[in-house]
């Protein structure tokens, strides 16, 4: 795992350390709409992050009282995420990046077979990503085969010219993967934690994303 093109934002103390800690102890977790919302507002936290390394034009606003010289944004960047569990994180960048284009994919873990997880993918909507910065949201990177996968498949509509990779949580194997698949990505964290289970589950983690944020899959 190479250091460099990686953010950490509990690297240094800050609210967003208490969002991290509530999204994984299981006393909080039993409330779905706390959990959602930490999702969402660590969402909101990794865009305005992200936002700062964007590039951005001079404006001139026009208030009731004058002009006002200031620097805004020079497009919109293309928000992507995977269902289910990307869809909190997904709305707290849309809450920040208000004026977005959205990209969806539909992938999930299947089951392990023998030492391999398999991630199928079965639906995917996207703007076109050609020459746009496109930010990909999911709050669990564990061994990164459903953000390379989605990655992968989303370049059929277009070549972006930034990419940025966002999660909550990361296994050092699953980032180790990411780089090693999209190595012009940015990749921007909540943690990085110790390593991944037996069953491809990060440890300490938080469990399973989806499953605390919308109810058990049958
Ligand atoms: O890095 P990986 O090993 O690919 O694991 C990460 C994926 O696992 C979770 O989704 P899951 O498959 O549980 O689907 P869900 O969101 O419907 O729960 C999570 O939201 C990621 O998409
Ligand atoms: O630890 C993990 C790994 C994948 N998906 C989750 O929700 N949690
Ligand atoms: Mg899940």
């Amino acid at each position: 795992m190479e250091k460099q093109n990686i953010h950490i934002l509990t690297s240094q103390p800050s609210v967003a350390n208490h969002f991290v800690a509530e999204l994984r102890d299981v006393r909080v977790q039993q409330d779905s709409l706390r959990f959602r919302r930490n999702l969402e507002r660590l969402g909101e936290l990794l865009a305005y992050e992200i936002s700062k390394t964007l590039p951005y034009t001079p404006s001139t606003i026009t208030t009731p009282l004058g002009n006002r010289h200031t620097q805004l944004l020079l497009e919109q960047p293309v928000l992507a995420t995977i269902m289910r569990a990307g869809l909190p994180m997904y709305q707290g960048m849309l809450n920040y990046f208000d004026q977005a284009f959205s990209t969806f994919v539909g992938a999930y873990r299947a089951e392990e077979e023998g030492q391999e997880l398999e991630v199928n993918m079965e639906y995917m909507a996207s703007s076109n990503l050609n020459n746009r910065v496109l930010i990909l949201a999911d709050p669990m990177l564990a061994t990164g085969k459903s953000l390379v996968k989605s990655y992968k498949g989303m370049l059929r509509h277009g070549q972006p010219q930034q990419v940025h990779i966002a999660a909550i949580i990361a296994s050092p194997e699953g980032v180790a993967y990411v780089q090693q698949e999209i190595p012009e990505a940015q990749l921007w964290l909540g943690d990085l934690d110790d390593h991944l289970n037996e069953h491809f589950y990060i440890v300490p983690g938080l469990g399973d994303a989806g499953d605390l944020a919308f109810g058990p899959k049958i």
